[in-house]
């Protein structure tokens, strides 16, 4: 009996509303009276749009009857405040320079008014160096404040925080990163992005797209996601955690080429793509791996990581023994050794590196790419565009592993670094001793989430389900006339 009628208007004070049926919505805004006798109030909410994208909408009441209006809004505000996942009080750091350098004017434009609207406070932190969120979170953050964490950047930001977090976490609770063995204890802060960087793969991947409204909603509508993440040591030594891709060989040398070239932003990495791809270097060494033999799924099957898996956290890292499984070997020249913890589906690659690996299943799909000619390999990245199986090929191998170690062929004991240190010296003799061969180069580097590794010689286990993030994976499109409801009043 009450008319509604769509468009913002000005709000006097604002509550947060939730209809799991169809509608993930927000607040509710009191407004000003039209009349000073007919009040009207205003439900903000969350809306499904096309390609995973979610848009905050609003619907307004005009209640005659000013006693039943406040019944509609303290009971809105009643169910709201019986919504324990919603955050209330965020950490937020901004990275100013990450992708296009619009991390501020994202958040002030299109994030904080929404934060605001929720009722969320916050205490934002424009970060001044590299290392600044990681640190802070590392040592000084007074984390028992917050409920939750938001970084506004790419995949190096996200990278950032984790590290800083899971170091946090590990060392108020006594345990020590060093130990390859150790169980890691899972982080309880939640952590949110706001895509503002290059490849934005991790966002993509956990929320289907990379779109700044949209993840600050799913930080609003308080999401959880758990994630898995992969903890890289040399000789006993913590080098870093990786929670999307750790590549060797063709995207180590991709990055490292990359990173000499941030000026140009995003377009770096199809400029150092395309050159690394012409020089089709090749790397040679041993990787032994551990694969998981007690799931489900394996990364060929056409399953795809979706909002709603359930994995079984009695089954994740540690729960079987090494020596009961059995590690495996492969030796050979390699274009590239590549381990997917997640699909690292991204705009440059729709499906990703590996279309059904799984967010927290507790495993990484390992790649290998073994030597083969520059055609072979050209098809074989063209398919990560397109829904084509980029493993069926001959030179291609995938397993699906909870541990794995790399050795390179040059790699003796500990003298690898001192190897490194000369490798270049050790490629041109080789190179003067044989003028007219092709020779790669002895190393390449690990690209660790888009950080390179000073070593060579790792060894990775992963971590199931040691972080969580405002998202909730990617979810079925919904069918059209979803999208054509109208929203639905309380
Ligand atoms: C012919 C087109 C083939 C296109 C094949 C594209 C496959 C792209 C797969 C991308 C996977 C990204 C995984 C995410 C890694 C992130 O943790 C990390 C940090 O942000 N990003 C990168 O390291 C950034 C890595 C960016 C890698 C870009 C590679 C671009 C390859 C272009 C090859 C061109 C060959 C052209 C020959 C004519
Ligand atoms: N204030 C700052 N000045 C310089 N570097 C910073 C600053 N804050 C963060 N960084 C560093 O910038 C690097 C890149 O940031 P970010 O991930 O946001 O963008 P990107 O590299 O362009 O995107 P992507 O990681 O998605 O490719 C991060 O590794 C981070 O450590
Ligand atoms: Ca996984």
């Amino acid at each position: 009996n009450h008319p509604v009628s769509g468009g913002k208007q000005t709000a006097l004070s604002s509550v947060s509303f939730f209809n799991p049926e169809k509608l993930h919505s927000l607040t509710i805004q009191p407004l000003y009276p039209v009349t000073p006798s007919r009040p009207p109030s205003t439900v903000s909410y969350v809306e499904r749009a096309r390609q995973h994208r979610w848009r905050c909408s609003d619907v307004t009441f005009h209640c005659s009857d000013g006693a039943l209006r406040q019944q509609w809004i303290q009971t809105i505000r009643e169910q709201l405040t019986a919504l324990t996942s919603r955050p209330k009080h965020l950490l937020v750091y901004i990275n100013p320079y990450g992708g296009k350098q619009q991390g501020e004017c994202i958040y002030e434009q299109k994030v904080a008014p929404l934060f605001a609207c929720a009722s969320i406070s916050t205490d934002v932190i424009v970060t001044e160096h590299a290392n600044h969120a990681r640190d802070h979170l590392k040592t000084e953050a007074e984390l028992k404040k917050y409920d939750g964490v938001v970084c506004v950047g790419g995949d190096g930001m996200f990278s950032e925080i984790v590290h800083g977090l899971v170091s946090r976490t590990q060392r108020d609770n006594g345990v020590d990163q060093n130990s390859p063995e150790e169980k890691l204890v899972p982080c309880s802060l939640r952590i949110g992005i706001i895509p503002a960087g290059s490849t934005d793969c991790i966002c993509y991947a956990t929320v289907g797209i990379n779109d700044p409204v949209t993840s600050a909603l799913h930080v609003i509508v308080g999401d959880s996601q758990p994630m898995d993440v992969c903890s890289v040591h040399h000789n006993n030594t913590f080098l870093r955690y990786s929670i999307s891709l750790l590549g060797y060989g063709f995207y180590g040398d991709v990055l490292a080429d990359s990173e000499r070239k941030r000026w140009m932003g995003p377009a770096r990495y199809d400029f150092s793509g395309f050159k690394t791809f012409l020089t089709h270097h090749h790397y040679e060494g041993a990787v032994s791996f551990l694969p998981a033999t007690d799931i489900l799924g394996t990364p060929r099957d056409k399953t795809r990581c979706r909002a709603g898996y359930v994995t079984l956290p009695n089954l994740c890292f540690c729960s079987i023994p090494e020596y009961e499984v059995g590690w495996g070997v492969v030796r050979g020249k390699f274009l590239a050794i590549n381990a997917a913890s997640m699909s690292c589906a991204c705009p440059r690659s729709p499906m990703g590196l590996s279309p059904a690996a799984h967010l927290a299943d507790g495993t990484t799909d390992l790649i290998l790419v073994r030597k083969c000619s520059r055609f072979n390999f050209l098809r074989h990245l063209l398919r990560h565009t397109s829904k084509d199986d980029q493993f069926d090929m001959t030179f291609v191998e995938v397993h699906r592993v909870r541990r794995f170690r790399f050795t390179p062929r040059h790699c003796q004991n500990d003298s690898e670094l001192d190897l490194r240190e000369n490798g270049k010296q050790l490629f041109s003799q080789i190179c003067r001793d044989h003028p007219a061969c092709s020779c790669s180069p002895a190393y390449s580097s690990w690209n660790c989430d888009g950080e390179i590794l000073p070593h060579a010689a790792i060894e990775v286990g992963v971590h199931c389900q040691l972080i969580k993030l405002f998202a909730r994976g990617i979810e079925e499109q919904p069918l059209f006339e979803d999208l054509a409801n109208p929203p639905c009043a309380l």
